[in-house]
């Protein structure tokens, strides 16, 4: 995973795993010197981590047969049809050729796997349960006082992140030094292999303005604190809502940070 952070000189910010080949995490970031956007594919294509190189992939989207229950009213008893398929979508820098044929279906995950990734969405949902009212009751104090920056909300942001990734990861962080500080203006540009991205990122601790697609704020919770961070919602297939959003941005300058997928 690697993020362009794009200000008077360029760097690459890369996500990676550091014990497993089946999760992310930040690792490394690589100073690279150079204009534009040329310059910034030539650094992801000649950096040892680029996608390029290493064959990291967006693993198409492959079709697996689910279940779902159906009821039939007529004969009164319960039959299973094959109603739907779903998509299952697997991303990973590390776990092998980039290929299609290295997508495996969710039925396929280990046992471990399925209990780890749901035990993840548990502690991120609880985290959040408790850490949405901090968020609610500072929130008209962050717009008094710091209506911009929301410094505040970033900081329980960073929280939630830490909190749920911790017990599953461990995060190295290399390079923070190469970061412009937090009053230079700065784009930010994942390539967003996975959501896994915006929680590392957020463990920085910087005060993003992260642009996402408007459905994400639908999301209970998470979507309500989206909202008081300030993240920037854009309706993707309409170009005046991203010129629209990111021109009223306000002239002191942010930070912000754009996932893309590739
Ligand atoms: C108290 C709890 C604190 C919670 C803090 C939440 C902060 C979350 C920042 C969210 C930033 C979201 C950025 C989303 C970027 C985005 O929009 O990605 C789109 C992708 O998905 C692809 O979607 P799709 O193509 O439809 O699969």
């Amino acid at each position: 995973m690697e993020v362009a952070a794009a200000y008077p000189s360029l760097s690459l910010l890369h996500l990676r795993s550091r014990k497993s080949s089946t999760h992310s995490s930040l690792s490394r970031l690589c100073p690279y010197k150079g204009l534009g956007c040329s310059a910034y594919n030539q650094a992801v294509l000649r950096n040892p981590y680029s996608s390029a190189q290493n064959g990291f992939q967006c693993i198409t989207r492959k079709r697996v047969g689910f279940s779902w229950p159906n009821f039939d009213l007529k004969l009164n008893r319960r039959c299973y049809d094959i109603k739907f398929s779903r998509n299952v979508v697997v991303r990973s820098q590390l776990a092998g050729t980039g290929t299609p044929d290295a997508a495996y279906p969710l039925s396929e995950l280990k046992l471990g796997s399925k209990v780890r990734g749901i035990c993840f969405y548990a502690v991120t949902a609880v985290v959040a349960i408790f850490l949405i009212v901090l968020m609610l009751v500072g929130h008209p104090f962050v717009l008094l006082l710091d209506r911009y920056r929301r410094k505040f909300h970033h900081f329980i942001a960073k929280l939630w992140a830490t909190l749920t990734v911790s017990p599953f990861l461990k995060l190295e962080i290399e390079g923070l030094e190469n970061l412009p500080s937090s009053d230079t203006p700065a784009v930010y540009v994942s390539n967003h292999q996975s959501f896994l991205d915006i929680y590392t990122l957020l463990t920085l601790g910087k005060s993003f303005k992260f642009i996402s697609k408007t459905g994400i704020f639908l999301f209970p919770v998470i979507g309500w604190a989206m909202s008081m961070m300030g993240v920037i919602p854009l309706k993707r297939m309409d170009s005046r809502s991203q010129l629209a959003q990111v021109s009223a941005l306000h002239p002191l300058g942010f930070e912000i940070f754009i996932g893309f997928l590739v």
